[in-house]
């Protein structure tokens, strides 16, 4: 009886473990039905495109080699998340990764050629072409292999990163380097709104995926004083701005408690229509007398913790950038940014 039991249970254990992975990973066959279909049409239709016999090729390497590269970031996310897993072969997924993505890109211009340079002259209709005295191999195209790989290429999202400041650009562009290679950014001037500052970077998010019709990634960075109960926090522009880095200093000059906090919430927005997701990132640290160039915000006034969490030796703007970029609000909202994109692919590649 007890037996029974023990084994109802387990199979109501895997069924749960079943549904639940089914349900996490539904995701990747969402993602595959697009060059699977390229693989399908391609196939179907490999003789019927006269006009550049590339075209169907390239859908079929296309679809191919876009699913080995989803499966390993499937299994990478899968089977290799616990940390000591991260041996020698994730290092070998990540080289074939790095090539997939080369060959990739490559590919994509290879069908930006065969598929742009004849988009004013294809034709879809053999019957009209034949009864013009046309010859189909100049002119004819099946319409579902050519309109397939005319929308795929020209679906490819760029994501823009929308802000003011040359500063927070130079930095972003940096760190996400190797994540999001096709980033793209535009100087808008977005209203700075009130608020918490989750709530704030959600505005903005919003207001900038309807200017630029598409995918955006904002930010907002703030400076929280802990002895004044988080304050300036997002209107750090506005104290720095009238006060400077010494009128800052001066804030705390009555409390006996300099530490203070260095926050950046980065929103992503797919579009117009869709919701913005947050992620935050926080770099604790203290207030000191301005120390370091003066090239960007408050970085001489702010002093990170170091790994203890007891006082670092150096201001943001006394260390060298790829340090700061290591350890930074910024780095650290970012690598939720990149962990986001591992996970959606289609921005990325
Ligand atoms: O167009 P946006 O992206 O909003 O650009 P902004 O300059 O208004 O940027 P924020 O509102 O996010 O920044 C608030 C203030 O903090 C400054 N700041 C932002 N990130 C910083 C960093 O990493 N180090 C020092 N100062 C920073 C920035 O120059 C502003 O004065
Ligand atoms: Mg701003």
């Amino acid at each position: 009886m007890n037996a029974i039991k023990l084994e109802m249970n387990n199979k109501q254990t895997n069924d749960i473990i079943c549904k639940s992975f089914c349900l996490k990973n539904i995701w990747i066959l969402f993602i595959i039905i697009l060059p699977l279909s390229g693989i399908i049409i391609g196939f179907i239709f490999r003789n019927d495109c006269p006009l550049e016999k590339y075209i169907p090729l390239w859908e079929i390497i296309n679809g191919f080699i876009t699913i080995i590269f989803l499966l390993l970031i499937f299994i990478t996310k899968q089977f290799f998340h616990e940390i000591q897993y991260r041996n020698w072969s994730i290092f070998i997924i990540d080289q074939l990764k790095i090539l997939l993505i080369f060959f990739l890109f490559l590919w994509f211009i290879c069908g930006n050629i065969w598929v742009y340079k004849y988009y004013r002259i294809v034709k879809y209709d053999k019957q009209i072409l034949l009864s013009n005295k046309k010859t189909i191999e100049n002119f004819y195209c099946n319409k579902i292999v050519y309109l397939y790989a005319f929308c795929y290429l020209s679906r490819k999202m760029v994501v823009t990163y929308v802000t003011g400041n040359k500063n927070k650009l130079v930095e972003v562009q940096a760190i996400l380097a190797d994540a999001l290679p096709n980033l793209r950014s535009q100087d808008l001037d977005l209203p700075e709104y009130q608020g918490e500052p989750e709530q704030i970077t959600k505005g903005k998010a919003i207001l900038a995926a309807q200017r630029i019709n598409g995918p955006i990634l904002v930010e907002d960075t703030s400076l929280h004083f802990n002895a004044l109960h988080g304050l300036p926090g997002p209107y750090i522009k506005w104290f720095l701005d009238k006060l400077g880095h010494d009128g800052l200093n001066k804030l705390l000059a009555a409390y006996d408690d300099k530490t203070a906090y260095a926050q950046c919430v980065f929103a992503f927005c797919a579009g117009p229509s869709h919701q913005p997701i947050t992620f935050t990132g926080r770099c604790p640290g203290r207030i000191v007398p301005a120390r370091g160039p003066n090239t960007f915000g408050w970085d001489p006034i702010f002093q990170p913790d170091n790994e203890q969490g007891q006082a670092g030796e150096k201001t943001f703007a006394e260390m060298d950038k790829t340090i700061k970029n290591q350890i930074s609000h910024r780095s650290r909202s970012l690598q939720l940014v990149k962990d986001y994109f591992d996970k959606h692919p289609e921005y990325v590649s």
